[in-house]
């Protein structure tokens, strides 16, 4: 039975909640694959791997959510036939009290189903999980509120795993933008470097000549966009820059919602947002540039010659009307704020208490630009 505190909190704290719940599970199921010795590899295209670990973490993380929240739209990596039997204990119906226990944003308050958009990496790093470099795999779940990543989960269900017996494996990491980033610690980056991440199994020339007009002092080659995000976060790296179209939907979604909650960008190489309606292309188009601090510095370095091979995202029609009534909104709240009488709105400022978060950075996000973008919807 849900807790009293369940029942009482917003949607968008139940599904975080759920999501956080299930990703440890979806972690164990990853483990225990590994165990068995077999990885029942699929090769989907060109550098581009399946395995049972990826299948079966899609099918408990989906069928637990959908349970949960029927209505909501959920969008997994894997293409999965649908009659598949899916083992009871797959299906999480938990929520992380850890969650519930804190104060929902105002602004989410009243964010209705038709509202979300759940994107599922269910397995992000396979190409190194298949090698044994277990540190980048990832779980991941992003939750999208009006086509803008706000929720994430980064379960990494390997992290600890060298340190020896006694050691608890697995972490997970949450945020939720206006809210904070959990489950880490952040230290202040190297100074006098800049320490680039980038891909390790998917480079071209473009990738590396991208990398490298970001002046880098260090390239640090990891696999998956989730473990990128936690080197980021972590204060590991000044950057993580991926002038390539390989990155979709389900990979970005939620390490843009962590990375955002403390204060971050990550945006395509135009330095424009990425969208998450569940109409959008799944594939980014525009490639993937992130980073906690002095993101357009970083934009600026790329040269037009590699900008030009890249395309942002389209807004949907729901999401620009949804962003016009949020206006007026906002433009009523400042009129109503002036006699007094006005609550206060989001603050991209992080607020949380004993998880990680930094104080906002000096620079000034650049977001959507309406004169670049892109066709409409891709197929998944
Ligand atoms: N060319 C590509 N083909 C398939 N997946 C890609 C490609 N490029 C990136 N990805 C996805 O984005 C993640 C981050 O890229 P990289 O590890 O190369 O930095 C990969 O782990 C992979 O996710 P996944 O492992 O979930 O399939
Ligand atoms: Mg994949
Ligand atoms: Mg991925
Ligand atoms: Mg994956």
């Amino acid at each position: 039975m849900a807790s009293p505190t369940a029942k009482m909190s917003p949607l968008i704290m139940r599904v975080l909640a759920a999501s956080v719940s299930v990703s440890y599970r979806a972690g164990t199921i990853i483990r225990d694959i590994m165990k068995t010795g077999d990885l029942g590899i699929v090769e989907k295209g060109k550098n581009d791997l399946q395995t049972e670990a990826d299948r079966a973490a899609q099918r408990c993380i989906v069928a637990s959510l959908h349970k949960q929240f029927p209505k909501v739209a959920i969008f997994g990596e894997e293409s999965l036939d649908p009659s598949d039997k899916i083992p009871d204990n797959y299906v999480v119906t938990e929520l992380a009290e850890d969650v519930l226990n804190h104060t929902c944003p105002e602004i989410y308050k009243n964010i209705t189903d038709d509202e979300i958009v759940i994107w599922v990496d269910p397995l992000d790093g396979t190409a190194e999980f298949t090698q044994g470099l277990l540190d980048h795999v990832t779980v991941l779940i992003g939750i999208a509120v009006n086509g803008e990543a706000k929720g994430g989960i980064i379960y990494q269900p390997y992290y600890n795993y060298q340190s020896g017996p006694g050691t608890p494996m697995g972490r997970c990491i949450w945020g939720l933008v206006g809210l904070g980033s959990y489950g880490f610690t952040r230290e202040v980056p190297p100074t006098n470097q800049n320490l680039i991440t980038t891909t390790r199994s998917h480079s071209d020339w473009i990738v590396t000549e991208a990398v490298n007009a970001c002046e880098p002092t260090e390239i640090v080659r990891v696999g998956g966009a989730g473990h990128k995000v936690l080197l980021l976060i972590e204060g590991k790296v000044h950057a993580y820059v991926f002038a390539s179209k390989g990155c979709k939907k389900w990979d970005t979604c939620a390490p843009e919602a962590v990375l955002c909650a403390i204060g971050g960008s990550l945006t395509d190489m135009l330095g424009n947002q990425i969208l998450y309606h569940s109409a959008v292309q799944r594939r980014n188009a525009g490639g993937v540039l992130a980073t906690v601090q002095n993101h357009n510095w970083y934009v600026e370095r790329i040269p037009p010659e590699i900008k030009e091979n890249f395309v942002s995202d389209t807004p949907s029609e729901d999401m620009l009307k949804h962003k016009q009534q949020a206006s007026t909104s906002a433009a009523a709240d400042e009129v109503d704020s002036s006699t007094g009488a006005g609550d206060s709105s989001l603050s991209s400022t992080s607020k949380g208490d004993s998880g990680s978060s930094v104080d906002p950075p000096e620079f000034d996000k650049t977001k959507t630009n309406p004169d670049n973008v892109s066709a409409g919807p891709a197929k998944m």
